[in-house]
């Protein structure tokens, strides 16, 4: 769709950004964070300062850069201000002056990760409009939505991208659409990880150039960024540099250079301090200081700045330029503002519902996990079925069909649980991200992406069941096919939230071998390899509790069960012509039947919990 007859001609009455009123002026201080190492080594458990008691500021209306070497903090200063990282913390942050729970302060910002995990199945427009639909207000009406989105994708130059697909955005249009994604709620604070890593000097300048103009609106705006040149460097407003985990240099941008003269290092005026290399003249630049220098010099500066306290080189314009009301004047606003009970944008329904559509798109575009499980599902049961043709009511092949039943619970088992243990992890980044800035709870995505799976699974599974069921001759009788069918979707549902929940804890790597190896107990006390009747009293309990061994013996008592008729016998003596019989042989139970359909119900709530459990675990974790 063309992004002009997507916008309707009345539609000229929103505003991209409005300028922000809210003047928000973030102060630490004190700021430690410690992590355990030889976490492993319970003898000689040490700790380690990343961040040593530093302090700053990040000012409204200013472009800050919190510039430093690799491993020097940066990373962990953004995580901790903008509340990704809560635990191993001490120090204050206040705002506009009053010491702030950082939890508050989470509510006013958006944090952009280095990585910008994108829904990659969805259009640039599809992904603004979900932005727009979940994030702004439900009474607002949907022109007015569509008017922001096409004015928001003019200023960060992606309207000629609205249908590509995100995945296809370069490196640049995915930093631009991530920052315009969270712009669509005009948060007053930004956290930028690293905006400009993997972009060549053109996409880097136009997207602080973009950040630059958002932040003279009054927003406050924190980028943290490795090495920036001078063209780059100079568009920040501030700079905030670490070295070491110690505040090196806090102030002006435009100030470096008088700072580096007041502390004996020369700089020419013409060359980015950060730039400027080492010289026989003694003049060295502030980054190589960073990486190279003696603990000693770097103290120097600390000292220089008192780790950040000194506000000596920060010019303090943010009272009197570009924002309307003196932070005397807005602090009571913004207090009562802060103190209020934070409230998602829209209500758990209307999370629900688009995020219900997001899923059902997705799902009908995702090659891998739809198509595949559809394809797979009917390829792998027209095999089955070709090669065990008919021998569902042939007495002298009931072993072999009994094989068959067993086959058929462990694919649909191993299916759906290895389609999510691959794809989970990469969605798992995603709602990290989207629950952190607030899009939506937990709660409504995580029933939204219950109701919005059974779908796929559940096709998937009635193609595979029609198919083997017809093609190898079992019982043609609604009620024993009904039975089979969910038995298998039951089963397919257990394996796909189990999948989700090691994919939520796991990588890929480590997921598929954690997934496929806890398995094995199931798969050992299914009743296949071992019967219960051979097995010691002590393990009799695995038998009953194994899932797998109850979708069995189910699937067992709906084929064979039910006063099925003697089978046909094309020999002279079929053993197991009589289904009650063999039943009794292999140690099933046709009176468990109802109980293990019941523990199959049972351990579907079960994994839901664990993986709803995983998932509240892990969106956590980091902080
Ligand atoms: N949870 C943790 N456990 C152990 N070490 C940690 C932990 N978190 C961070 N660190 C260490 O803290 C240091 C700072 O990490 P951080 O990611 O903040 O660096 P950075 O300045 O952002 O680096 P880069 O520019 O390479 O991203 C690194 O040495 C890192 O290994």
């Amino acid at each position: 769709m063309e992004l002009e007859s997507f916008l309707k001609s009345d539609d000229t009455t929103c505003i991209p950004f409005e300028k922000k009123t809210d003047v928000i002026n973030i102060h630490f201080e004190n700021i430690t964070f410690t992590v355990p190492v030889n976490k492993y080594n319970f003898c000689r458990k040490r700790k380690k300062d990343i961040l040593k008691n530093i302090s700053g500021d990040f000012q409204s209306g200013k472009l800050t850069a919190i510039i430093g070497p690799s491993g020097s903090g940066k990373s962990t200063l953004m995580d901790i201000i903008s509340g990704f990282r809560l635990r191993n913390v001490s120090g204050c942050i206040y705002v506009n002056g009053k010491e702030k729970n950082i939890k508050q302060l989470t509510k006013k910002s958006s944090y952009i990760m280095q990585d910008d995990v994108l829904q990659p199945l969805i259009t640039v427009l599809e992904a603004m409009m979900f932005a727009a639909n979940i994030k702004l207000q439900q009474n607002l009406s949907d022109n007015y939505k569509r008017c922001r989105v096409t004015k928001i994708l003019k200023n960060f130059s992606l309207d000629e991208q609205t249908n590509t697909l995100t995945q296809n955005l370069s490196g640049g249009q995915r930093k631009r659409l991530a920052i315009a994604l969270e712009l669509i709620s005009n948060p007053p604070i930004l956290f930028l990880d690293e905006p400009t890593s993997g972009l060549d000097s053109k996409s880097a300048k136009q997207c602080l150039e973009i950040l630059r103009g958002l932040s003279e609106e009054g927003r406050t705006i924190v980028c943290s960024i490795h090495q920036p040149s001078t063209s780059l460097l100079n568009l920040f407003h501030n700079a905030y540099m670490l070295s070491n985990g110690k505040c090196i240099y806090q102030g002006k941008v435009d100030n470096l250079i008088p700072y580096l003269k007041m502390n004996d290092i020369e700089c020419p005026v013409y060359h980015n301090p950060v730039e400027y290399g080492n010289g026989k003249t003694k003049v060295i630049a502030l980054i190589e200081i960073c990486v190279f220098a003696s603990e000693m010099e770097v103290d120097q500066l600390v000292q220089s700045v008192d780790n950040g306290k000194s506000q000596k080189w920060l010019e303090n314009t943010s009272r009197s330029d570009s924002i309307p009301n003196t932070i005397e004047n807005m602090e009571n606003e913004i207090s009562s503002d802060f103190e209020e009970h934070f409230q998602y944008s829209t209500s758990f329904t209307h999370q629900f519902c688009c995020l219900l559509k997001r899923i059902a798109l997705v799902s009908s575009r995702d090659m891998f996990l739809t198509h595949l499980i559809f394809a797979s599902n009917i390829i792998v049961g027209l095999g089955l079925g070709t090669f065990l043709l008919n021998i569902g009511n042939d007495g002298s092949r009931v072993m072999t069909n009994f094989n068959l039943l067993f086959f058929c619970l462990m694919f649909v088992m191993y299916n759906a649980l290895t389609s999510r243990i691959v794809t989970f992890p990469q969605e798992m980044l995603l709602i990290k991200r989207e629950c952190f800035n607030r899009w939506y709870s937990l709660n409504a995505y995580y029933l939204a992406s219950t109701m919005g799976n059974i779908p796929v699974q559940t096709i998937g599974v009635i193609s595979f069941v029609l198919i083997v069921y017809y093609f190898s001759g079992q019982p043609l009788e609604w009620f024993r096919f009904s039975l089979a069918i969910l038995i298998l979707v039951l089963l397919a549902l257990i394996f796909q939230d189990y999948g989700i929940c090691v994919g939520t804890l796991f990588n890929v790597q480590n997921g598929l071998v954690v997934g496929i190896f806890s398995t094995t107990p199931w798969v050992m006390f299914s009743g296949f390899l071992l019967y219960y009747r051979d097995t010691p009293p002590m393990f009799s309990w695995l038998f009953k509790t194994s899932v797998l061994r109850r979708a069995f013996e189910a699937l067992a008592i709906s084929v064979y069960g039910f006063n099925r008729k003697p089978l046909e016998c094309s020999k002279i003596y079929c053993h197991f012509k009589y289904p009650d019989f063999f039943l009794k042989n292999v140690d099933v139970d046709c009176n468990d039947f109802y109980v293990d359909l019941s523990i199959m119900l049972f351990s579907i709530l079960l994994v839901k919990l664990c993986c709803y459990l995983a998932l509240k675990y892990k969106i956590s974790t980091k902080r």
